[in-house]
């Protein structure tokens, strides 16, 4: 059975000439930067070759004075006539290209590595940019592991391509062309033997690169997959250690670990066979210039060739066929820098072309300082239709551009919305509370109020402001979210409540943290505000963490406030302190509160019920206690007004909670 492929790997599959793409995309703006390099990298090359060649003609012509000394491009006038002379002529002009040797190849270094990070920073940021524009339903559908792999493995890559491969093959190049030229011009017909490995090198390389190509999406893929799990377990840590599944996570480790050797086992296998092979050929090939070029010296040319071969041509050609060898054995290495650069490349144009549905349209202005009159007109949603769907990325699936509407699931699915026609409205500095059972649709109901998600049909308004025609950014700054998860970034206390308004000033961040509850602990710390929380909080309790937020969400002063089970995971004490700021901070704002516990919630102004994504119910406590339906039940059985619960609503309960 095929395996279906994930939005991801559909949007990689599509990217064509990713390298390419990088250099036009990318690399255009350090253009010169990488020209100089290339120019200069020739410069090198050219410079290691002059040495055996000058050897070579010093052999003849000094030692042995059996030919004139002349070097092509050096003006007769400038050899000096006697030995000696040309002797130190000799020695200068080896030292010279040694020295640019070592000018070139720093300079060289200097422009190439420059523009390998430079490109390597440019993608990464770029990157790590669109990720975070990509909606909440792109990574509800992809592994965190896979996205850490594509931001800091495949973008590494190329830096290895850029810095090593491009060098190597303009190293082949350039000492192949010069090889060439220098031993075809010294004897064309010593040249064919010296050269002749290169014609059956060359079928080899080619099929190397067609052998291996399609080893590098698995390797990637597999690097990908290894992450995931690797993140997954150590998110996990305490959850594999309570549940004592260690062996069990062995297992899961060791089958992806095995997935990368095997897929990687391959392409080692190929390389052990190409290396020697091409090794071997290149000796041949100094072996038989060796063998030729002696019959040649001692009883004249053997065979087939004609003509003179002095003792200082053979030193050169066998300088030169050693010269060879190691661009030779590099051309492995470029094939499979190349590869693996190409392999990532198609990752990273993968995430870049997926399409952003939630963005700014253009023109779009600032949402102002708002009253908080919240309205839901109609609202259906579907999660379904909040993710792109691989199919999306077939040529045929629709056009795929970035950033815009197309490419994403339809809404033609037959399946039931999660909220469906949803209406109501908020008063300004109203207090409205949802309720209703695990998986009715209460946090969705929110989560669209912050443009996390777009709703399908109906719309969401503040101030009469529909939520698209505002920024997004300016719609977030004017919500403030205290949801049961609360997450803390690695730093000091003082850092995440300033998170968001960073010019916040360290009394705006104390006063916060008083209405917060948070101060007094805060104090009681040995380091205070200073005290650091460790990775996503861990050093603090939940309630402390908890309290830290809300103090984060006091100094952004948010028009609108939404509080999602914000005192559900803490205990009563905590609760209460929780509770008392909430009900400060909401005291004049717009306010929106999810709450399984009714008692918190029985003096707002609003009470929505909900039920599988529809309002069933609403009006304040009173009223709805008087209506004596759904929410009078679940008020009776957690004020413990009744012992037992009606057959007639277990049965309604087990039916709205299940499935969810
Ligand atoms: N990211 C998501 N992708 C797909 N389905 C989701 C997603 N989040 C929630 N759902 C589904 O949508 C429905 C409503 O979920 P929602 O979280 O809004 O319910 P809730 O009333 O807030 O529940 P709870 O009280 O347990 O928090 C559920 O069936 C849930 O499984």
């Amino acid at each position: 059975m095929a395996v279906e492929k994930s939005t991801f790997e559909a949007y990689r599959d599509r990217v064509s000439k990713p390298l390419v793409r990088i250099f036009t995309t990318f690399g255009r703006d350090h253009w010169a930067v990488f020209g100089v390099g290339l120019v200069l990298n020739l410069i090198q090359r050219g410079a290691s070759l002059v040495p055996p060649f000058i050897l070579g003609v010093a052999i003849d012509a000094v030692f042995n004075q059996t030919q004139a000394y002349e070097l092509p491009l050096l003006p007769a006038a400038w050899i000096p006539g006697d030995r000696a002379g040309q002797l130190w002529l000799s020695f200068g002009l080896i030292i010279g290209s040694y020295l640019l040797l070592a000018v070139s190849s720093l300079a060289r270094g200097l422009c190439m590595d420059y523009f390998s990070h430079r490109v390597m920073h440019d993608v990464r940021t770029t990157t790590y940019r669109k990720l975070q524009r990509l909606d909440m339903g792109f990574f509800e559908s992809e592994d965190t592991g896979e996205l850490m792999s594509v931001l800091n493995n495949d973008v590494s890559n190329f830096e290895r391509f850029f810095d090593d491969a491009f060098v190597r093959a303009t190293r082949i190049a350039a000492v192949l062309l010069g090889v060439t030229a220098i031993l075809v011009y010294l004897n064309w017909q010593l040249a064919l033997v010296t050269l002749s490995a290169l014609p059956l090198l060359a079928v080899g390389t080619l099929l190397y690169h067609r052998l291996v190509e399609p080893a590098y999406d698995a390797i990637r893929s597999a690097v990908g997959s290894m992450n995931t799990r690797l993140e997954n377990n150590l998110g996990g840590m305490q959850l594999i250690k309570s549940t004592a599944t260690e062996e069990y996570e062995n297992e899961r480790v060791r089958d992806v670990s095995w997935d990368y050797f095997e897929s990687n086992w391959w392409r080692i296998k190929l390389e052990l066979f190409y290396h020697p092979g091409s090794r071997f050929l290149t000796n041949v090939a100094f072996g038989m210039t060796f063998l030729v070029g002696g019959v040649w010296l001692v009883s004249g040319p053997p065979g087939p060739f004609t003509g003179e071969l002095s003792v200082g041509t053979l030193v050169t050609f066998l300088f030169m066929s050693q010269r060879i060898r190691n661009p030779m054995r590099d051309i492995a290495s470029v094939v499979d820098l190349y590869e693996n650069a190409r392999a990532s490349g198609k990752r990273v144009f993968g995430l870049l072309d997926m399409p952003v549905r939630i963005t700014d349209a253009p023109d779009v202005e600032k949402l102002p300082a708002v009253d908080g009159h919240v309205e839901y007109d109609s609202v259906t949603f579907d999660y379904e239709n909040a993710v792109p769907s691989p199919a999306d990325a077939e040529p045929d699936g629709g056009t795929v551009a970035t950033d815009t509407q197309d490419g994403w699931n339809s809404s033609d699915d037959e399946t039931d919305p999660v909220l469906k026609d949803v209406s109501f409205e908020a008063e300004p500095g109203e207090t409205v509370a949802l309720v209703g059972a695990t998986g009715a649709g209460k946090s969705t109901v929110l989560k669209l109020l912050l443009r996390l998600y777009d709703v399908d049909e109906g719309a969401i308004r503040i101030d009469g402001y529909d939520l698209r025609d505002v920024t997004l950014a300016s719609l977030r700054e004017s919500i403030g979210y205290v949801s049961q998860e609360t997450y803390l970034f690695g730093g000091t206390i003082r850092e995440n409540i300033a998170y968001g308004r960073f010019d916040a000033t360290d009394e705006e961040i104390r006063e916060a943290a008083k209405i917060a509850e948070a101060h007094e602990f805060i104090e009681r710390l040995p380091e205070g505000y200073d005290t650091q929380v460790g990775e996503r909080g861990v050093r603090v309790s939940g309630g402390q963490r908890q309290r830290i937020s809300i103090a984060r969400t006091v100094v952004g002063d948010p028009d609108i406030l939404i509080f999602d089970e914000a005192t559900s995971a803490v205990d009563t004490e905590t609760e209460m302190l929780i509770q008392r700021s909430l009900d400060r901070l909401s005291a004049d704002r717009t306010t929106f509160i999810i709450a399984h516990r009714l008692s918190t919630i029985r003096d707002a102004d609003k009470i929505l019920v909900l039920d599988d994504g529809e309002i069933v119910e609403r009006g304040t406590h009173e009223e709805l206690l008087e209506r004596d339906s759904l929410y009078a039940n679940l008020w009776r059985v957690q004020a413990g007004q009744i012992d037992e619960l009606p057959e007639e609503f277990i049965d309604d309960a087990i039916d709205r909670t299940s499935g969810q």
